[in-house]
């Protein structure tokens, strides 16, 4: 053979090689796919077949078998501190039945959305069972709500952390040591895996038979493949080896089948009984929207859907991909009139601190925050939360956008998307676990103009579909959606790509929609900007083009290459379809709400939570919640027996007398309940400001509703 017939040969064999390597690559990930759904298909079965045969006995971590729901002996106990203590008048979906189980002796696995109310789920037990209970929560400012929120209740709380003065930690050693002083103990996981002289004392309490429970909070951060991987969760097995006895609780929002069974492995809770609870969260209202290209104008349009919609300086949270981000976008929206601020972790902990703070007590409508502010906010009413850019995966945005609304009330979820933000998050999460198959899931949510936007996370977790009740923006508006094939459009793509690449040059993805544009000048063709944009993320998703990293000193650049279907486009062997809206359905979201106004009696109300929040201290929210003013402003109680079955026994011995002249007063001057106040509670002029929607969807309801 001839030299120069072996190199082509070489050549050729490589060539192939590369194609067949590209085609496993293809079949991997599709295997992959498939593995996926094949679990997630055998847990929908699992779940339809428990639903069908609710009596079939099962063994190990299934949703149980047992009848959790009663009688048991602690049950007048357990309502009673329910409604008088902590002032809530009905359990929720499942919230009875853990609490049973745990007061039965069993571990329990418990996965209930945001807001669902776990922490109800481990706090009664914890008053009711004898000794200290062990709480460990990743967060610090999640730990000081939870305790504050505990003591406002007189709930003997208490809590270890990196902060607790010394004297507080004699004082608890003491307590445990003794098992009593304490009743629930707070602590961060380090404090397990790092404090020898914490674990002896608790198992000196444990000894003294003064242990009453352990509760793992946001237990998916035990998990590598959760979303929020802590190591030092990862050591926590060592209490179920050490307290075999001892009930424990693992309780997370999110978790799918992959994560519960991971952390089940390492809590050592095999035998755990299982309350999955649904993830829908039928108040929120799903919608994405068409991001400009032009930084101005997606401001505009944040800062005037804030104006319009919550006028009445209701919560919200604005998420942003970068430091500098937050920053440019919160002072834009201070230019707008809107109280915003930011919060990333390049502040130091006292000023986000201060941030937070100031949010929780509405002196600030916004926190313009990137994921730094995360698990530790507590606040149940934030009425809205807008991605000013994608999220990482699907389970990042459902975790980011489930903190709107955890107290059942209407709120909105808004993502801003433009396919040129794809890059920027790729670039970060390439070299993540299955980071780009992540993104590539928010993508195909993102992209999607017909797909119900609730259907989309069912399937990520793995549950069955529920009705969204035209709950997101794609079953609300029948908008004006057409479906292109874009072959054609596609192959001059491809083709381009493959030119580039064949003279060993890289495009990134907006260089090659600048290219496409100039084609098109030449052949007349006409595809919007944004269409053509649209098609490069369509092509990634479906395996023809691809997306590659080149670090440099400073950043990692996304480059788009041939995919392992490229050739399939070239050969027109496969077709491209678009999904093109033909106008922008800017009525949108304005039509979506339901613009019921608050009451003025709920207005009023709302005005002392306030003040009574920043004389006795504590938040707004603990004083009263959102639902219990609708319920007192519609029944307008006028004893404190009655208003007592509204919001307990000690909440109205502290507040009651404060809520019942506030009442009378509303009362008194005769005001139909539907007209608008102003600020100073004048009952003349009705003022837009004051429109605030109301309605409640409860999450859940168990029959006790
Ligand atoms: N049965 C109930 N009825 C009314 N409100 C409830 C009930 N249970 C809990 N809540 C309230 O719901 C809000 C959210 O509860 P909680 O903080 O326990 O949620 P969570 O499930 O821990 O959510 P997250 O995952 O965000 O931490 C709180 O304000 C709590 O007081
Ligand atoms: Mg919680």
């Amino acid at each position: 053979m001839e030299t120069e017939e072996i190199i082509q040969e070489l050549g050729n064999v490589e060539t192939e090689l590369r194609h067949v390597q590209d085609q496993i690559k293809v079949l991997l990930e599709r295997q992959e796919e498939l593995y996926d759904r094949q679990s997630e298909l055998k847990a929908v079965l699992e779940a339809c077949t428990a639903n069908e045969n609710p009596d079939k006995d099962e063994d190990g971590p299934h949703s149980s078998p047992e009848n959790w729901s009663g009688p048991f002996d602690w049950d007048s106990k357990a309502d009673h501190l329910k409604f008088h203590v902590f002032g809530i008048s009905a359990y929720r979906a499942n919230q009875r039945e853990i609490i049973n189980a745990v007061m039965s002796g069993r571990d329990v696995l418990v996965i209930m959305a945001a807001g669902g109310g776990k922490s109800l789920c481990y706090q009664l037990p914890a008053i009711l069972r004898d000794g200290i209970a062990l709480v460990v929560s990743p967060l610090i400012s999640l730990i000081q709500d939870q305790v504050m929120g505990l003591k406002a209740l007189d709930i003997p709380a208490s809590m270890l952390t990196s902060t607790t003065s010394k004297e507080e930690e004699k004082f608890i050693y003491k307590a445990l040591e003794k098992g009593e002083g304490v009743k629930i103990l707070y602590v961060t996981p380090e404090k397990i895996s790092k404090s020898k002289r914490f674990m002896s004392k608790l198992e000196k309490c444990h000894h003294g038979g003064h242990l009453s429970l352990i509760a793992i909070d946001e237990a998916h951060c035990c998990s590598q493949w959760g979303h929020d991987f802590r190591p030092d969760y990862k050591n926590l097995g060592i209490l179920k080896i050490q307290f075999p006895n001892v009930p424990m609780l693992a309780l997370t929002a999110t978790a799918t089948q992959k994560v519960q069974y991971d952390l089940m492995e390492m809590l050592h809770i095999p035998k755990c009984v299982k309350f999955v609870s649904t993830v829908n969260r039928p108040n929120l209202f799903y919608m994405v929207r068409e991001k400009s290209s032009v930084a101005k104008v997606v401001i505009n349009e944040i800062a005037e859907f804030i104006r319009e919609s919550y006028p009445n300086n209701e919560s919200g949270i604005v998420y942003c991909f970068s430091r500098k981000e937050c920053e440019q976008v919160a002072a834009e929206l201070r230019d707008r009139g809107i109280l915003a601020d930011y919060y990333h972790a390049d502040m130091d902990v006292n000023a986000r601190e201060k941030v937070h703070m100031r949010w929780s007590k509405n002196k600030l409508q916004v926190i313009v925050g990137t994921v730094a502010f995360g698990m530790g906010i507590n606040k149940p009413d934030v009425r809205f939360v807008i991605h000013h850019s994608l999220s990482k995966s699907m389970e990042t945005y459902y975790q980011e956008s489930g903190r709107a609304g955890r107290d059942g009330a209407a709120s909105e979820c808004v993502l801003f998307f433009r396919p040129a933000d794809v890059p920027r998050q790729s670039s970060m999460v390439f070299y993540e676990n299955s980071g780009l198959q992540n993104l590539y899931g928010i993508v195909r949510y993102c992209q999607s103009r017909r797909q119900c936007r609730r259907s989309a996370f069912f399937r990520h977790f793995s549950e069955p579909l529920q009705d969204c009740n035209g709950m997101c923006d794609n079953c609300a508006f029948s908008s004006d959606i057409t479906e292109v094939d874009v072959s054609g459009y596609a192959k001059i793509m491809v083709s381009l790509v493959q030119d580039v690449q064949e003279n060993d040059q890289r495009l990134t993805m907006l260089q090659l929609v600048d290219k496409m544009k100039n084609k098109h000048k030449e052949t007349g063709a006409d595809l919007k900007r944004e269409a053509i944009e649209q098609l490069v993320i369509q092509l990634i998703l479906e395996s023809v083009l691809k997306e590659e990293f080149q670090h440099t000193a400073y950043a990692t650049n996304a480059y788009v290459k041939l995919g392992p279907l490229a050739k399939h486009v070239l050969q027109e062997r496969k077709t491209v379809k678009l999904e093109i809206s033909n106008k922008q359905n800017k009525a949108g979201y304005k039509s979506a709400k339901r613009s019921l106004t608050l009451s003025g009696l709920e207005f009023k109300l709302d005005k002392l939570r306030k003040e009574l929040s920043s004389n006795h201290g504590g938040l707004p929210h603990s004083i009263l919640s959102a639902q219990q003013m609708s319920i007192i402003s519609a029944q307008k109680p006028n004893s404190a027996e009655e208003l007592e079955k509204i919001i307990g026994k000690l909440k109205t011995e502290r507040y009651g007398s404060r809520i019942l002249e506030e009442i009378k007063k509303f009362v008194d001057t005769d005001e139909p309940d539907d007209n608008m106040l102003n600020d100073e509670g004048s009952t003349k002029k009705p003022r837009k400001r004051q429109k605030i929607k109301k309605d409640f969807v409860v999450i859940e309801s168990s029959e006790d509703e």
